[in-house]
Parts: structure tokens; C-alpha cells; sequence
């Protein structure tokens, strides 16, 4: 869908490298006016996934949907008609599509990532297509939303771009399912290019899951 933006192939996260912009940006700003279209059609996704699995056979519902996709692919023969910009930035990043922050993109829940003193800090709720095990959070969806917090902490202070090296996951009991969970992430030192980070998953204030990483500026 859409144009595709001119992407920077030696930035962090395959977008822009963050401005003082995206840094000020992060969870605070004002979103820009713009066309929520994508933002719907993503919401639409994200609720098509629910539907999928469940029992009811809705027929009024299903001749909506019908209805519904046919206008979505007409849109994407008209790409101009489309953005690719998130109208809501929750992540500090121009552009932001990646599968967790973005609300343009349907495999996002998506989650806001705000700053708290020296952490990053998002609250979410995850509903069931981030199923493991069952009414669990699955692991690599756990590893997905520390590997952005503790990535949006490192980017944080205005310090270069930096790249997820290393990310070590210990998984101490069940992330939960529709329920509030507290994402924390950190730098606990910088040397050099090297910055050392730290992050917990938060369960009514107990973690389900720590991190420990080590992100790189390229040279
Ligand atoms: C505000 C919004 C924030 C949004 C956040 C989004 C989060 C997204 C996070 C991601 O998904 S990033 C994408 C996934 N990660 C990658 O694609 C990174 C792939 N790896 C690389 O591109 C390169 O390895 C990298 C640029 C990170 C580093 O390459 P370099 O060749 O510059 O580093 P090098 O391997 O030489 O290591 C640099 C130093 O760290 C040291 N080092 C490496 N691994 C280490 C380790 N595990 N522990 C301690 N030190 C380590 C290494 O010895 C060396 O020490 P010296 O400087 O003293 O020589």
C-alpha cells in the first residue's frame, strides 16, 4: 500500500535515523492533521483477526466486511490515495510501520512508549493474536515489545542511532493476555559506541519477563 518513503538503509530501524524532531515527538507531540485512513484500515485488520476465530457466523457482518474489502482494493490500485505516515507517532520515529509501535500497521497492537524520568515506559494490553501458550503473551511477542522499549530508551538522550547487538529474554512467569502490562526500559551504562541496557515486562508491578542488551552505533 501506498508510495513507499525513501528508506535509509543504515538506520536503526530501517527508517529515518531519529531527529531532535522524533526525539521531541516521542508520545508527546501533537499528531500532524492528517487523512486517518490508514490508521482505520489498520484497526480493521487488527479486528478481522479477531473475527477470525470466533464461532459466530454473522452473515450482516460478513457482507460488510465483503463490502468493505472490495473498497479497500479498489483504494490500493490508487497508492497516491494512501500514507504511509502514522498520524499518531507513538515511537519517536518519522514514519514509524514497524510491528509494534505503528498504528498503520495491523500486526501493531500498537503500543505508546512514553518517557519517565531516565525510562521508556509502555502500558499495554495485548488481545489474543499475541496468543502463545494459551490466555499467555507469546515469548517472541514479549522479546518483540522490549527489543522497541528498550530501543526507544536508547535513542532517547539524543545519542546516535544504535542497533540491537545483543538481547537476552529471561522469561520469569506468564505475560498475560487482556490484561494492563508495564513495559520499562533503560540505559544502565554507555561506553563508547556500546550502550548496555535493561528492561522488565510488568505484571501488577512483578516482572514476567527481564531484558538485558546491548545496542551499537554503526561506525
Ligand atoms: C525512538 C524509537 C526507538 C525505536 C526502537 C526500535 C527498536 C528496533 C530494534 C531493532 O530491531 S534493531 C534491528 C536488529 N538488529 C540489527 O539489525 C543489528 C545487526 N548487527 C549489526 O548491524 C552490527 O553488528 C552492529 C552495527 C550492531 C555492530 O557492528 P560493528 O561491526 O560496528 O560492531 P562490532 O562487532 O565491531 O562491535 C563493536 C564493539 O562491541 C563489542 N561487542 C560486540 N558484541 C558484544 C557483546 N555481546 N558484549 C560486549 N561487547 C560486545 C565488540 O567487541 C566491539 O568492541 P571494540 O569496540 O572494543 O572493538
Amino acid at each position: 500500500m501506498g508510495q513507499p518513503s525513501p528508506v535509509a538503509q543504515d538506520s536503526p530501524t530501517g527508517q529515518d535515523s531519529p531527529t531532535e524532531q522524533d526525539h521531541a515527538a516521542a508520545g508527546h507531540a501533537e499528531p500532524a492533521a492528517r487523512s486517518p485512513y490508514a490508521e482505520h484500515t489498520a484497526r480493521l485488520t487488527r479486528s478481522l483477526a479477531h473475527a477470525l476465530v470466533s464461532e459466530n457466523d454473522d452473515a450482516e457482518l460478513a457482507e460488510t466486511v465483503r463490502a468493505l474489502a472490495t473498497r479497500l482494493l479498489d483504494a490500493s490500485e490508487a497508492p497516491a490515495a494512501v500514507t504511509v505516515d502514522d498520524p499518531h507517532p507513538r515511537s519517536g520515529f518519522r514514519r514509524d510501520i514497524t510491528p509494534i509501535t505503528s498504528a498503520v500497521n495491523p500486526l501493531a497492537p500498537p503500543m505508546a512508549i512514553r518517557r519517565e524520568g531516565d525510562e521508556s515506559v509502555s502500558d499495554v494490553a495485548l488481545p489474543l493474536q499475541y496468543q502463545g501458550p494459551p490466555a499467555r503473551v507469546h515469548g517472541g511477542i514479549v522479546a518483540l515489545m522490549l527489543d522497541q522499549v528498550l530501543g526507544n530508551a536508547a535513542h532517547s538522550t539524543g545519542l546516535p542511532g544504535a542497533y540491537t547487538r545483543e538481547l537476552t529474554i529471561t522469561y520469569d512467569a506468564a505475560t498475560p493476555l487482556d490484561r494492563p502490562v508495564q513495559v520499562v526500559g533503560r540505559i544502565d551504562r554507555v561506553e563508547g559506541r556500546k550502550r548496555f541496557m535493561s528492561g522488565e515486562v510488568l505484571v501488577d508491578g512483578a516482572p514476567s519477563a527481564r531484558a538485558h542488551g546491548l545496542w551499537i552505533s554503526p561506525r
